[in-house]
């Protein structure tokens, strides 16, 4: 047992405040031999057969019992030695057996010892391969007794633990102690500046068993009750590992360099004050929680690997240490915080240890290195054989051999467990296929000779240091029910509090009758009992005097906290006062402001109404105008499809009017045209007049070419020029020749009748006519210069007349009849006159067109010249030809559309 405290029921020295370092005595090996002991307690456990081998070499025959046999394929069995082994175990695990199941049976209660300040070791033992780091380690879903342990070691100290670094290691395997106060400065600190981890490269080497991650794993939920529960706990610890004979630190921080890693430095080994074996420089960490102590063993195994890949190792060729220290302390007087007192301090050690599998070398044919490895981890092994059956044989015969623990570092670090007192326990992991045969024989050897060898039963710790039993519950509850009545407002009832605090002087009296003043029997227990007594009086007394001397600096304290806070209350009084003054006033303002905001609240929300109504009106308004509007666009589009179709049904009626009047104009232009034709036909087949003279008028008197005021003929249509009124004579119409047939004359064409041409715009309106309301038209009479009375009674009187003797635009438009008074001397001599009448009417142009449709005959005959006339046909022929020719040329007219045929009659035709 690893203890800093000389005494288990110390009286404790309160005064002493500043951190102290604990002082543990020499161990008496008097006591220590005179002690009850246990054996060493081995368990054997059974992995499941591998796949594809059938041949077994072992088999559990009871819980206690395993049966081994030479398999066939055995050198044993071949030479005949065929022989069945019985080996006794405290319990055997076979290959169903559950990680709970062995934990529970082997590890807890250890842990157990552990949480009660004893000391313990567990150790995996057996040939490689046969499930010794399954058994530690486990997995995650499945942990093994080391993650176990762990979890109860948490569970079950759970709020007993103490703040972290109130105990500190000294680093010479004891602990100091420093008040909270020290310990939250340190924990500032080292939060400032965290520890550095060395990063650790990725190793392409993955040794078995290193490889457990923490994060989906399965707790263990075990939680130990039975602890002292005045005590404050903190838990620390380290991770070493053991090659080739020498000690690895696996949670020291070294800087690691990628180029040329450096391998790790071995730890030596060294005795503390108690004489118990430590490695010196190992880091030991102080762990809070269950993760906090797997993050440490990660970052051990994850170190392990990079060592073991510096070093070209394999990591089940070392044996690895874990070690787990908790440490335990009484709680002051009230149970706030640990009792300031090294020597109070309790250090209890577990240790969890997974040896290197044991193999034969000519059966794994190592070299080199491997042979090398081999060779250490059997002798390591050999040696804790020897210690063992050293350490047996002392136990047994009573003799005093040296045990050789310092041949073997493993040995050497495990020395304190058998000399000193703990429980030692082994789990002896066993392959039961038939090749193992050979090397499960050694271990089932080993694991007999093991059980046989005692070590000394731990002693029970007693932490009576003559304080009250349950203070730190009780303040806990005197705590809470403070709290509680602060958050109520009301005063702590003490009476109430289900643990009063209470102070103990000890057991009562033992009942102890003396006869004999020398009787030492009675008298030693009774000095004992009174000095405990004594001493636990005697804490009480300096408790009392410290809680009077406290009290009275509270008083003190309190005392000067009133008279400063009555200075600081007259002060704040008149402070008040003025404030008082000032807030009724500040009120009375308030009130007038809030008079003033009312008012204007009122005034807002009649506004608000009469905003409201008349955004009401406004609604109306625009609806009813947004109604009109439709009303309107409604009428709109009504009237507008009704003024379309109308406009339609018009234009459609106006076209087709057109369309008739154009058909009707264009025959009967046709029709004029083919009379003109005729009349043409006819004139040219007659003479031309002679003039009383016998000169033939072939150019009109008026002037030999049409001018810009004097009308063209044109033979055929004729557009007027657009920007100029023009005079067009147009023969358009025959009076009652309209309908004649044309009489066929020799030496004339009669033209079939054609239709009338298409497409063209009339140059005229043929159809206007001028107002007739007068009942008379006016007439142009034209008598070119030169004409001679003719004097006949019968000649019509024209009543609205104009006569020229030159033609004007400005007459023609003034008139609507046109007369041309024509005359022609015949070849008999006599004078013919005709008198070519026509319409006057407006052009397209602004001009007018002079349509012919009568010509009247007059023609004297004088009694003597009678003879003259021979073919008056071929005369009038002839001067009908020279006539029009001359018409033509004197009146430059336009003639177009006629038709029929002017014949060489007087009368009218
Ligand atoms: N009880 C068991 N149940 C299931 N599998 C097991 C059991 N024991 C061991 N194994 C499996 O056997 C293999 C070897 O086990 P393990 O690594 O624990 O052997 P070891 O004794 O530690 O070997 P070494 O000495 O070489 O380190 C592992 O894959 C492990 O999962």
């Amino acid at each position: 047992m690893l203890r800093n405290k000389s005494r288990l029921n110390y009286i404790s020295n309160t005064s002493a405040m500043k951190p102290t370092r604990g002082k543990t005595p020499k161990k008496t090996p008097k006591r220590l031999k005179t002690a009850p002991k246990d054996p060493v307690e081995v368990y054997c456990r059974l992995r499941p057969l591998e796949s594809g081998l059938t041949e077994r070499c072992c088999a559990p025959t009871s819980s206690t019992i395993l049966k081994i046999w030479p398999p066939e394929s055995s050198q044993t069995f071949k030479s005949g030695n065929y022989k069945e082994l019985d080996y006794g175990f405290k319990f055997v695990f076979d290959e169903e057996s559950s990680q709970k199941g062995l934990y529970d049976h082997v590890a807890l209660p250890l842990v157990d010892d552990l949480l009660h300040g004893k000391n313990g070791l567990l150790f995996t033992y057996g040939i490689t391969g046969s499930g010794k780091t399954h058994a530690m380690t486990g997995t995650p879903q499945d942990g093994g007794i080391l993650p176990r342990c762990l979890d109860v070691i948490f569970n079950s100290i759970g709020e007993l633990q103490a703040y972290k670094y109130v105990f500190k290691p000294d680093k010479a395997n004891l602990f100091e102690v420093q008040t909270e106060a020290d310990a939250m400065l340190e924990r500032q600190e080292r939060d400032v500046a965290p520890p550095t981890i060395p990063k650790t490269p990725t190793t392409p080497r993955r040794p078995r068993g290193a490889d457990f991650e923490y994060g989906s794993r399965v707790p263990d939920h075990t939680k130990i009750t039975n602890l002292f529960e005045d005590n404050v706990y903190a838990v620390f610890v380290s991770y070493v590992e053991i090659y080739n004979n020498y000690v690895y630190d696996l949670l020291e921080e070294t800087e690691y360099d990628g180029v040329k890693p450096r391998p790790p430095q071995s730890k030596v080994m060294r005795e503390d004050a108690n004489r118990n074996m430590y490695v010196s420089g190992a880091v030991e960490v102080e762990i809070k929680s269950t993760e906090e102590a797997f993050e440490v063993l990660l970052k051990g195994q994850k170190r392990r690997r990079v060592a073991h890949t510096v070093l070209n190792t394999e990591s089940s060729r070392s044996h690895s240490v874990f070690n787990i220290r908790l440490v335990q302390a009484p709680s002051d007087p009230v149970g706030e915080e640990v009792l300031m007192d090294g020597e109070a301090i309790c250090v209890s050690q577990m240790s969890l240890v997974d040896l290197a599998g044991s193999e034969r070398t000519h059966r794994t044919n190592n070299s080199g290195d491997r042979l090398r490895e081999a060779g250490n981890i059997n002798t390591s092994l050999m040696t804790l054989r020897t210690c063992i059956e050293t350490l047996r044989e002392n136990q047994m015969m009573g003799t005093n051999k040296l045990v050789p623990y310092r041949d073997s570092k493993v040995t050497h670090l495990f020395k304190n467990y058998f000399d000193g007192e703990g429980k030692v326990r082994m789990i002896v992991c066993v392959n039961p296929a038939g090749p193992d045969y050979e090397e499960t024989l050694h271990v089932m050897k080993f694991a007999q000779l093991t059980q046989e060898v005692q070590v000394t039963r731990p002693t029970e710790i007693m932490f009576d240091v003559g304080l009250a039993p349950g203070r730190r519950r009780a303040n806990q509850m005197y705590k809470d029910a403070m709290k509680k009545a602060e958050e109520d407002g009301t005063d702590v009832d003490l009476a109430v509090l289900p643990i009063p605090l209470q102070y103990s002087l000890g057991p009562p009296f033992p009942q102890l009758e003396i006869s004999d003043a020398a009787d030492g029997s009675v008298l030693v227990p009774l000095v004992q009992f009174l000095v405990d007594r004594q001493n636990r009086r005697n804490t009480l007394l300096r408790d009392l005097a410290h809680k009077q001397t406290q009290f009275r600096n509270d008083l003190v304290t309190l005392e000067n906290e009133r008279n400063h806070y009555k200075s600081q209350a007259e002060y704040l009084t008149t402070e008040l006062d003025a404030e008082q003054k000032k807030s009724d006033r500040l009120e009375r303002q308030l009130k007038q402001y809030q008079k003033y905001l009312s008012e204007m609240e009122r005034a807002n929300l009649n506004s608000e109404a009469d905003k409201v109504h008349l955004q009401y009106e406004l609604d109306d308004k625009r609806m009813k105008i947004t109604q009109e509007q439709m009303e309107r666009d409604r009428l709109k589009n009504k009237y507008r499809s009704k003024i379309d179709l109308e406009r339609e049904r018009m234009s459609k009626e106006m076209e087709k009017r057109v369309k008739m009047t154009e058909e009707e104009l264009k025959s009967k232009m046709w029709e004029r045209e083919e009379k003109l034709r005729a009349v043409k036909e006819i004139l040219a087949s007659e003479t031309p007049v002679r003039r009383p003279g016998g000169k033939a008028a072939v150019a009109p008197p008026t002037g030999a070419r049409a001018t810009a005021n004097t009308p063209r003929f044109h033979a055929g249509r004729v557009k007027p020029a657009q920007s100029e009124p023009r005079l067009n004579f147009v023969g358009s119409r025959v009076r009652e020749f309209n309908n004649q047939t044309p009489t066929s004359r020799p030496g004339t064409k009669l033209r079939s009748r054609s239709p009338p041409p298409k497409g063209s715009a009339p140059v005229v309106n043929i159809r206007h006519r001028r107002s007739r309301s007068t009942g008379a038209d006016t007439w142009l009479d034209h008598r070119p210069p030169g004409n001679i009375e003719t004097g006949t009674v019968l000649q019509k009187k024209l009543r609205n007349k104009k006569s020229v003797s030159q033609l004007e635009v400005q007459d023609t438009q003034r008139s609507s009849k046109y007369l041309l008074t024509h005359q022609e001397q015949q070849a008999d001599g006599n004078v013919e006159t005709r008198l070519i009448k026509g319409d006057c009417l407006p052009t397209a142009g602004g001009g007018t067109a002079v349509v012919f449709n009568d010509v009247e005959v007059l023609r004297q005959t004088s009694p003597g010249s009678r003879k003259r006339r021979s073919d008056p046909d071929e005369d009038m022929v002839n001067g009908v030809d020279g006539d029009w020719t001359d018409i033509e040329t004197r009146c430059a007219t336009g003639i177009e559309g006629h038709h029929g045929r002017i014949t060489g009659k007087r009368t009218k035709v």
